[in-house]
């Protein structure tokens, strides 16, 4: 099977009260196999975070702000991609996920406070993971896991500065 790309649409960013958790939507996006993340919103310390991390980590991971949300979506379409909107409203992500899965091309988008209602429409799928509500970046992970079927636990981050030495107690680490 060709290689995924994933990529999340991060939308209802509020700059003075959202950087930190929307930044961590970022990090999980990368550090579970995503490509990048746009960001539908300005704010420059969100890509600065995400591109330091990067930087220091590896991997060849992407953030983009100031992207409208539309165009990216009609964009994405465009190019043959599907549209995945995660939300407590839709279909039970086991109901699902194995319809999703072969897909190469998916855009992942998630929330803030309020979801304009017309991007339940736009989505391929509307996917609730569970119909609890929780939090952007507990459902994006989940997502990605079940997307991927755990094998992104295993990627590889090339030209890292740093790499962890997983340990049974104690931090290790090696400078590259
Ligand atoms: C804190 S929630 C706020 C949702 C808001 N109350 C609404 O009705 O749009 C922020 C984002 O987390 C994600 N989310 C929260 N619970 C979820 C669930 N059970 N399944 C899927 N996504 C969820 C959605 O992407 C949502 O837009």
């Amino acid at each position: 099977m060709p290689e995924k790309d994933v990529v999340i649409l991060r939308i209802g960013h509020r700059p003075e009260r959202d950087q930190r958790v929307t930044t961590h939507v970022g990090l999980t996006g990368r550090a579970l196999g995503a490509r990048g993340m746009y960001l539908a919103a300005s704010d420059k310390g969100v890509v600065q975070s995400i591109a330091d991390v990067t930087e220091r980590w590896g991997g060849e991971y992407f953030c983009e702000d100031n992207v409208k949300w539309r165009s990216c979506i009609r964009e994405w379409k465009a190019e043959g991609g599907i549209v995945v909107h995660l939300t407590m409203y839709g279909l039970n992500l086991p109901d699902v996920i194995g319809e999703i899965r072969p897909k190469r091309k998916i855009l992942v988008i998630v929330g803030a406070e309020k979801v304009p209602g017309e991007i339940y429409g736009l989505a391929d799928y509307n996917v609730a993971v569970t119909g609890q509500p929780h939090s952007e970046i507990s459902s994006l992970a989940l997502f990605l896991d079940h997307l991927f079927a755990g094998t992104e636990l295993r990627n590889e981050f090339p030209g890292a500065q740093i790499r962890i030495i997983p340990s049974k107690a104690g931090k290790q680490t090696e400078e590259l």
